[in-house]
């Protein structure tokens, strides 16, 4: 019989933001990560000069974020990307949880090929992806800008930020309570994936 074992799961949120609008969203992935009992989470800056791999190192969950710079992750992100491939080589992520989001100033923006290049990215490192598991909101005559998940992303968490708006006003709402959902979806199956209690 398997024990179950009494520690945290580890949940990171890694993510370059450069005027503060993927932050936003870093910040709620985080909030509802943190809001399942038995989770730690920490976030990290994709460009910080001292990157604490250690932290990733020992992540059950890594979800990964960046804003959409001409329809992809921006290049503060892919130097990260790229730096990581030191890890690829030993496979030290291999099995982990993985997740992405994006926020872009476009309802579409193109940011789904941002999550795709995140999902491509986490396969590459042998971890296992994460998708929204929410329903699309905002798509029939009932349906509102308010409705969680009302970009309809089911890969990875979108958000939208008008180009003209403060990171204290945009994202609105909705995307923030579609990331917090995010956040705790990714710290469950962190725990069920781990066998961890609770
Ligand atoms: C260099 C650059 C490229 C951008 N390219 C796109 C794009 O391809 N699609 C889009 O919808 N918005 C684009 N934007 C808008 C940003 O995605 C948007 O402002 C986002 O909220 C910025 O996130 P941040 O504050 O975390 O940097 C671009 C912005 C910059 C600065």
């Amino acid at each position: 019989m398997k024990m179950t074992d009494v520690r945290e799961a580890s949940v990171v949120v890694l993510y370059h933001s450069g005027y503060g609008h993927t932050e936003a969203v870093a910040k709620s992935v985080a909030k509802g990560a943190e809001a399942v009992d038995g989770v730690s989470v920490q976030q990290i800056k994709a460009d910080d000069e001292n990157l604490n791999w250690e932290a990733l190192a020992d992540a059950d969950a890594i979800i990964f974020g960046s804003p959409t710079y001409m329809g992809s992750v921006s290049a503060q992100f892919k130097t990260f990307m790229d730096a990581s491939s030191k890890v690829w080589a030993s496979m030290g992520w291999k099995d982990k949880l993985a997740g992405g989001f994006t926020c872009s100033a476009s309802q579409s923006g193109d940011k789904l090929n941002t999550l795709i290049q995140l999902a491509v990215f986490s396969a590459q490192h042998g971890m296992q992806w994460i998708s929204t598991g929410t329903l699309p909101g905002n798509n029939s005559s009932q349906g509102s800008v308010e409705d969680v998940n009302r970009l309809g992303s089911t890969l990875g968490l979108m958000a939208q930020a008008n180009a003209d708006q403060g990171a204290d006003v945009a994202p609105p709402a909705a995307d923030h309570r579609t990331a917090e959902l995010y956040g705790a979806r990714i710290a469950e199956a962190a725990k069920r994936w781990n066998g961890l209690a609770g």
